[in-house]
């Protein structure tokens, strides 16, 4: 392994950008699903994926979320994708990270959403001597307000372990407006927000753009598609980003990494993330992306590090700023 590669491996971490489900290994994935239809379906996705346009690219990734979410069906699943997830998020060294999921009930309502909340952090309570983890509910674009009201509940309910709400979901609907009140009850209570922003290039996305930046979230996601103004206002108005470079370099069918967004806004100094998305179905993990990005860009480790520890003000549990600041600080000093 070369040095800098090494480098980035070791370096204490932050994720801020992790879908939980999205997080799944593939052979856990390939094990849940029952049926050889399935399988089958599974193999085609991954073939198709292959030679589509953003568009069809997303519609790609959607279905298998749905292939996914169909054969997750109980408490036992969703704690062992917990635990895989963290143990593959440690083995990279990981110190801190903020998974998103969005809740939901089994068994016809049965088992109700606040158990799922609940056994992800139980499980998050296991490993807190080997990572900091922290939870963040997620409204899901094609969902009601009043859906995405019971989410907010549930996230104050399981304050302070929850630090945020999310949207996210399909990018083709363009919802965010009916969230709005949701989203601004949450700001009233103080509640940490990011939203997925700018996923598709068309101009019904673009206009989205808008009412998201007048919403003037904590941190927005992505922001692969945008105007300039939009650009300007996100540098102005200085809105933290969170930037998954593999998941955005495959739907936005980049040539390479080069053509990504962000050296603009890191030559900037803007506030920035690097992030994974959905290291399972995406197959990356986050010191991979921090090295692709070092080898495209030509960044120096000192500047990894600098990154690093912006980073660190950009999580929404502001205890743990300074856990993670002198955990990357002892770093730099033994190396
Ligand atoms: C490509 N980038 C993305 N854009 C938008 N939403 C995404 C996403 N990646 C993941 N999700 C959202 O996260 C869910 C899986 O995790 P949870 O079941 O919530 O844990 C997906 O179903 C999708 O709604």
């Amino acid at each position: 392994m070369d040095d800098l590669r090494r480098f980035c491996q070791l370096l204490p971490k932050i994720e801020l950008h992790a879908h939980l489900n999205g997080c799944i290994r593939t052979s856990t994935f390939r094990q849940l699903l029952s049926s050889t239809a399935d399988q089958l379906r599974l193999d085609a996705l991954d073939k198709e994926f292959q030679s589509g346009d953003t568009h069809a690219r997303m519609a790609n990734v959607f279905e298998k979320f749905a292939l996914l979410r169909s054969c997750v069906t109980n408490l036992d699943e969703i704690r062992r994708i917990t635990r895989e997830t963290l143990e593959d998020f440690i083995t990279d060294h990981i110190i801190y990270v903020e998974l998103r999921t969005r809740p939901r009930s089994f068994d016809n309502g049965a088992i109700p959403m606040s158990s799922y909340v609940e056994a992800i952090l139980e499980t998050m309570k296991q490993y807190e001597n080997q990572i900091c983890s922290r939870l963040i509910l997620s409204i899901d674009r094609t969902q009601t307000v009043d859906q995405a009201m019971e989410t907010l509940k549930l996230a104050e309910r399981y304050r302070p372990n929850v630090v945020g709400l999310d949207l996210s979901g399909d990018p083709n609907v363009k919802s965010f407006e009916h969230f709005l009140p949701v989203f601004n009850l949450a700001k009233q209570m103080n509640l940490s927000t990011t939203i997925h922003i700018g996923e598709l290039p068309d101009a019904e996305c673009l206009r989205e753009n808008d009412l998201i930046l007048d919403f003037k979230p904590s941190r927005l996601g992505h922001f692969n598609f945008r105007t300039n103004e939009q650009e300007q206002r996100v540098i102005k108005e200085q809105i933290p980003l969170e930037i998954c470079p593999t998941s955005n370099l495959l739907t936005m069918k980049l040539a390479n990494l080069t053509e990504h967004h962000f050296n603009l806004f890191h030559t900037r100094r803007h506030p920035l993330a690097i992030c994974t998305d959905d290291s399972g179905l995406m197959d990356c993990c986050l010191s991979s992306e921090i090295y692709d990005l070092v080898q495209s860009f030509r960044i120096t480790k000192e500047e990894i590090c600098e990154l690093m520890l912006q980073t660190c003000n950009l999580i929404f549990d502001k205890n743990q700023i300074d856990f993670c600041q002198t955990k990357l600080k002892e770093f730099l000093t033994n190396i």
